[in-house]
């Protein structure tokens, strides 16, 4: 079951910033977002998890329209969403973080010991403050409360913008693990681009809220390559 975004337009109030956005993101697989600085990236991933109201356009996962619903209900379809900021409880300790994203789910509470063993880095830190912990560390908790409402679908905007090399690499064996057990990942990319292309299947290119290209990912490892694609889309 895959989520489908077609002709997707939305925004913020009456600035539209999206003004047309095709996009599939299918079970087992990672789909690349990329494209320019303000190309609409986050805006997309804010609009698909329901922050955003959509003008026009459809999302559809499972045969069902998500347009109109709630972030929560969104959640509830089985797509969780891990923002780029502000995206833990900086002064819950991670276990009451990952309680508290627990709490509008059914089930999810038991998830929360099963992350916490996917984790042992969170769950060596299990009652230390989120404020505490090192940006690499909370991201990792930032995903791990998102896999405690258990989504089928998990939407990544750039989860790893500024951290340290083993992070990236860690995160980057977890998402794809993810994906091994069916997961269906979208991940918006901005840095480490070699890294995340190489475990994607198609990379989805944004420019001025438009999708402009859509290529299988690891074509754009070839050198200079993402370089041409990303300098061409304002031509
Ligand atoms: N809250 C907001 N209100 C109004 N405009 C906004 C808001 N947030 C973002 N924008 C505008 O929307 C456009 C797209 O921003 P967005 O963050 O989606 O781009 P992006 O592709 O994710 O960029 P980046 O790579 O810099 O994160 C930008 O012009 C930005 O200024």
């Amino acid at each position: 079951m895959q989520l489908e975004v077609k002709g997707l337009k939305s925004g913020y109030g009456k600035v539209q910033i999206l003004h047309g956005i095709d996009l599939t993101a299918p079970p087992r697989e990672i789909t690349a977002v990329l494209g320019p600085n303000g190309a609409g990236k986050s805006t997309l991933m804010k609009t698909i998890a329901g922050h955003l109201p959509v003008m026009e356009g459809e999302m559809r996962y499972r045969g069902n329209s998500l347009v109109g619903h709630s972030a929560l209900s969104i959640c509830k379809e089985g797509i969780g969403f891990v923002p780029q900021d502000h995206n833990v409880f900086s002064a819950l300790s991670v276990r009451d973080n990952l309680r508290a994203s627990s709490l509008a789910f059914e089930g999810a509470g038991e998830r929360v010991a099963e992350v916490l063993r996917r984790f042992p880095i969170l769950a060596e830190r299990a009652d230390q403050a989120a404020s505490t912990l090192s940006g690499g560390e909370r991201q990792t908790l930032a995903i791990a409360m998102a896999l405690v409402a258990g989504p089928d679908i998990l939407i990544l905007d750039e989860p790893t913008a500024g951290l340290a090399p083993i992070f990236v690499d860690r995160i980057v064996s977890w998402v794809r693990e993810l994906a091994e057990e069916g997961m269906g990942v979208v991940w918006v990319v901005e840095q480490n681009p070699e890294k995340i292309l190489a475990i994607s299947e198609t990379a989805y290119v944004i420019d001025a809220g438009r999708t402009s290209e859509i290529l299988e990912a690891r074509s754009l490892l070839a050198p200079g390559r993402l370089e041409e694609v990303l300098l061409q889309v304002h031509v």
